[in-house]
């Protein structure tokens, strides 16, 4: 039985149950469920708090869990990351009143906010600069230059909406690029089930990020329509009944779709037909 974490509150817990429902597993309908077992999916299911998911996993007490790669970073347990998820991305940034600080090295002697300390500790050390203070705050960072606890904040940027709101602006290069992730303990040999979970979630990916395009394209173009959609293998490319044209299936990365589209009529493509993945195994 595979022990997986999953965030129970926040915004990473609604997505990461919907990822393992559509990836076939059992999913809660209760907010207020903690536990859940999916026998059927030789699976239970632990509903955490986002922070403490690493914690667990690090410590052996679940197999894997889901939780944001910022999160697992700061929370410094022996995790890993095993497989990106693609959703809740963020970048972790520093920010500070419009043109006061513009770069890293202004941070020495003032005081730093932020949720993620640990993180924001290490990065200053890598790059030699001290802080006077980092300040640990749960939340809502972004107040805490105008309420006078802090100097600049390093925060969960991704619009860039709560930032401009409390007349803030980044500075220097993102610390990080978050995601949520699958991870699992650090120092030991892949849980059993781990592989099949994999899989499944990848699965789940795969049919997010691309769509399934059909064209019909005359013989002697084909060459020139495949250097356009090489797919993930090869293409698939059958006879039509004139037997002067074919037939040319292959995955195509969704945020592509109009591109491609365009480049294969360009080529000569016709009848170019584009359907969503409801499931695939790579
Ligand atoms: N606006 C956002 N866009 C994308 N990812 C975000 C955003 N806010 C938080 N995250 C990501 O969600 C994770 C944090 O989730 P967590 O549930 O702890 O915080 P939250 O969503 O801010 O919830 P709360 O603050 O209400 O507890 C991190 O991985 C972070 O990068
Ligand atoms: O760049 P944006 O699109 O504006 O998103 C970033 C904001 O979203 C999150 O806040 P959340 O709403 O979770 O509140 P919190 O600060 O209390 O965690 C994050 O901590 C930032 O404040
Ligand atoms: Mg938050």
């Amino acid at each position: 039985m595979l022990r997986i974490a999953v965030p129970n509150k926040g915004s990473l817990s609604e997505p990461a149950s919907a990822m393992l429902r559509e990836a076939g597993y059992r999913q809660r309908r209760d907010t207020r469920e903690l536990v859940l077992a999916d026998p059927e999916n030789d699976a239970e299911f632990f509903f955490l708090r986002p922070r403490d998911v690493a914690v667990y996993v690090g410590t052996g007490t679940v197999d894997v869990g889901i939780t944001g790669r910022d999160l697992m970073l700061d929370s410094g347990a022996a995790a890993m990351e095993h497989l990106s998820l693609g959703f809740a991305r963020s970048t972790f940034r520093f920010a500070a009143p419009t043109g006061s600080v513009t770069e890293v090295g202004q941070i020495a002697g003032l005081r730093v906010a932020s949720s993620y300390t640990t993180l924001v500790a290490e990065h200053l050390a890598k790059q030699g600069v001290e802080p006077a203070a980092i300040v640990h705050l749960d939340g809502a960072v972004e107040s805490s230059v105008q309420l006078g606890v802090a100097d600049v904040i390093a925060d969960v940027v991704e619009t860039g909406t709560t930032l401009r709101a409390a007349g803030l602006e980044v500075f220097g290069d993102p610390i990080l690029r978050s995601e949520a992730v699958l991870i699992r303990r650090g120092d030991a040999e892949p849980p059993a089930g781990l592989e099949i979970l994999t899989r499944r979630l990848q699965g789940v990916k795969t049919a997010r990020e691309y769509v399934l395009m059909d064209y019909d394209v005359p013989v002697a173009l084909v060459d020139a329509a495949v250097a356009v959609t090489p797919g993930l293998e090869s293409p698939t490319v059958s006879p039509l009944h004139d037997r002067e044209w074919a037939a040319v299936r292959v995955m195509v990365p969704r945020s592509q779709t109009n591109r491609v589209m365009d480049a294969l009529y360009d080529v000569g493509a016709r009848a170019i037909i584009v359907t969503s993945i409801h499931a695939s195994r790579i």
